[in-house]
């Protein structure tokens, strides 16, 4: 069986982490994009109107994804990055788990930040998802 990381990024940074993980582990990589790319201004957290913001506020927010359903039937493994976004995962983290069969396959969290850990993001995602195999 394969490996897959798959991963979310605005600015850059998790892309990278990304890349350099897949190259490690020789694993396929999968880019998880949201049907409208986020701005500069989408990102302001100083902004309580913006994009980021108001899905940092609410948790149910699912943001549409350019592509719903990834085939990922070859892996039993898969490496889920994305950047930490006001404590936790980014929505559209929920939308890809949402629409993508990941049910008995091993889940491995990583992330960038600004300093926080991952620990919130991690604690989060197991009680949204508790038939997964997060770790
Ligand atoms: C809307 C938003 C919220 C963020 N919230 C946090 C946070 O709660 N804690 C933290 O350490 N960093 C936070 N950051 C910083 C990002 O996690 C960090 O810059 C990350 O490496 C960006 O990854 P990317 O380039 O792959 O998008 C936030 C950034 C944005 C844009």
């Amino acid at each position: 069986m394969k490996t897959l990381v798959a991963y979310f990024s605005a600015t850059g940074t998790t892309k990278q982490k990304a890349e350099h993980l897949a190259q490690e582990k020789g694993a396929d990589l999968y880019e998880i994009e949201p049907k409208v790319k986020y701005t500069k201004e989408d990102l302001d957290w100083m902004n309580a109107k913006a994009r980021s913001t108001q899905e940092g506020k609410d948790e149910q927010i699912r943001p549409e994804l350019k592509e719903e359903k990834v085939d990922l039937d070859a892996y039993d493994e898969i490496y889920l990055g994305f950047p930490i976004w006001w404590y936790r995962a980014p929505n559209i983290i929920y939308s890809f788990i949402d629409h993508n069969d990941l049910e008995g396959k091993t889940i491995h969290l990583f992330m960038t930040s600004g300093g926080s850990s991952i620990s919130n993001a991690q604690k989060q995602l197991k009680k949204a998802y508790p038939n997964l195999n997060i770790d």
